[in-house]
């Protein structure tokens, strides 16, 4: 096991470098609490099934439609083919996901977790269509449609569409104060996700009438939002797009916002109330020092009428995100081969400018020193000193060379050699890698679905299947969570948790 460095304030520049700092494994009262709620609330939960009464939002027993799942999970209706379930091995993790679908349900659309996030999250939904497509295929398609509903008239896809009222949630749709969709929504968006969706889902239909028809209602919205992000964050036509909030990366507290962050100014704020911390112990969510900065990039996006000119050039935050381009060119390629396949040819030329421009944009990513790809600060036009998770995905968005990809294979082997389970969210061997904390640690089967699919897309499939397997058996041990430490590998955050289920669907049941 790593023990890795305490981070001393004075290694960080700047006066909130203490705040900033990680806790560690040895570590301060703060973490040791969260290491000890995370074994006691692990072990009841492990593979089990969802409680169905009305608690936390939840839909009551009574309103649950009747589920046979032992049926269910011996006749998969969408025809995926089961890869390892041959023999039973996998049949909890699968009856414990598809009745956690069923229970975040919420009509067309899947909430992440009940309680904590109680709307429809962006890059969630996506995935979440990918779990979904083992069950009920309309379904799946049902939450890209919903999810796309919400589009804004310029093309933007909002990162939390917010479709019910919810006490449970802060910040809110009165806080955003947003009426461009319909039911509110934020005025910032999240990775791309959706367009690969619709091609897997398209690949895998079976009712093939249904998947044209959707398919070919939902490629302009997907294009308009594509066109959107070249608008609005890529206006110097780089090739790479901005993110201007932590939230839209998706990866909120990543140590590689640590110092773009820091330099946000805070805002005299209204006083505020997480509700995050009702729901998770404190030790495994972001900081009220970066809450305060999120919140201040809202007040100062809010007061600009989230126009995209404005934003981009008011923005105090403004990085380029791996996450966030590797899921952009990726979904530019599935978008591509959408557009032959229903015959949107006029589109196929503009999308292989984008995907052109990008292909030689990500080099200027990569650092040869660290065998890994790293964000950059726009702002300062540094890159930024940190190797996360997202340092891997350019092998999903298919970018790498042959010999950056063996260069990947190889940091990453050198990272599970220091932790039980992969893939941490962040170096283990860096000061800032804390293994509970969000963002600074934790493994995410949803950042592991996507690194398997690109070692795989390269030829790495031994390292695919243990990043797969380490995944399966977090689960299979702990229980459905939205993230694991990667030395004990304690479930934490929120449990039974939609994209966890869905990757485990779409890992068990690929076709
Ligand atoms: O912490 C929060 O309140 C929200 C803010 O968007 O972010 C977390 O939960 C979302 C829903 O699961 C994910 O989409 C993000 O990736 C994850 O960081």
């Amino acid at each position: 096991m790593v023990m890795p460095k305490v981070a001393s304030a004075t290694s960080m520049p700047g006066l909130l470098a203490s705040s900033f700092a990680c806790t560690n494994v040895t570590g301060d009262m703060d973490d040791l609490k969260a290491r000890a709620f995370a074994s006691a609330t692990a072990t009841p939960v492990n593979i089990s099934l969802p409680p169905k009464d009305g608690a936390d939002g939840a839909p009551k027993a009574s309103e649950q439609s009747s589920i046979n799942l032992k049926a269910e999970a011996a006749s998969n209706n969408s025809g995926l083919r089961p890869r390892a379930d041959a023999s039973g091995k996998y049949s909890a993790i699968i009856e414990a996901s598809k009745e956690i679908l069923k229970q975040n349900d919420r009509g067309g659309y899947t909430i992440p977790a009940k309680g904590l996030y109680p709307y429809q999250w962006n890059w969630d939904s996506a995935l979440v269509a990918l779990g979904w497509a083992s069950l009920d295929e309309t379904r799946a398609w049902e939450e890209l449609e919903k999810l796309l509903s919400a589009q804004w008239n310029d093309g933007m896809v909002p990162h939390i569409v917010f479709h019910q009222p919810s006490p449970t949630y802060f910040p809110g749709p009165e806080i955003w104060g947003s009426v461009e969709s319909p039911r509110g929504s934020t005025g910032i968006t999240q990775p791309p996700v959706a367009a690969i969706s619709v091609r897997r889902l398209f690949e895998s239909a079976h009712d093939k009438e249904l998947a044209l028809k959707t398919a070919t209602e939902l490629f302009p919205k997907l294009l308009a939002w594509h066109r959107w992000f070249y608008k609005a964050r890529d206006p110097e036509g780089t090739g790479l797009v901005a993110t201007l909030h932590p939230w839209e990366s998706g990866m909120d507290n990543s140590p590689a916002w640590d110092e773009a962050l820091e330099r946000v100014p805070v805002a005299k704020l209204p006083p505020y109330e997480r509700r995050d911390l009702g729901h998770v112990n404190s030790a495994m969510r972001p900081r009220k020092e970066e809450y305060d900065r999120y919140l201040t990039l809202v007040y100062l996006f809010r007061d600009a009428d989230y126009d995209l000119k404005k934003l981009y050039n008011l923005s105090t935050f403004r990085v380029t995100d791996l996450c966030t381009n590797s899921i952009l060119h990726r979904a530019n390629l599935d978008l591509q081969w959408l557009a032959r396949q229903i015959g949107r040819d006029d589109a196929d030329q503009e999308i292989a400018t984008w995907i052109a421009r990008t292909q030689v944009a990500f080099n200027s990513l990569y650092d040869p020193a660290a065998q890994i790809y790293k964000c950059r600060d726009q702002l300062t036009g540094q890159m930024i000193d940190a190797s996360t998770s997202a340092g891997f995905l350019p092998l999903f968005a298919r970018v790498a060379d042959t010999a950056q990809a063996a260069a990947l294979a190889a940091t990453l082997e050198r990272w599970l050699k220091k932790v039980r389970y992969g893939v941490p969210s962040c170096d283990p061997t860096d000061a800032r890698f804390e293994p509970l904390r969000y963002w600074r640690g934790p493994v995410w089967a949803i950042v592991n679905w996507m690194i398997t699919d690109g070692l795989r897309a390269y030829g790495y499939d031994a390292l695919a299947e243990t990043v797969e397997l380490h995944t399966l058996e977090l689960v299979e041990q702990h229980g459905i969570y939205e993230y694991f430490d990667p030395v004990t590998g304690a479930g934490a955050g929120g449990s039974y948790f939609s994209w966890t289920a869905a990757m485990c669907l779409a890992w068990i049941l690929r076709p």
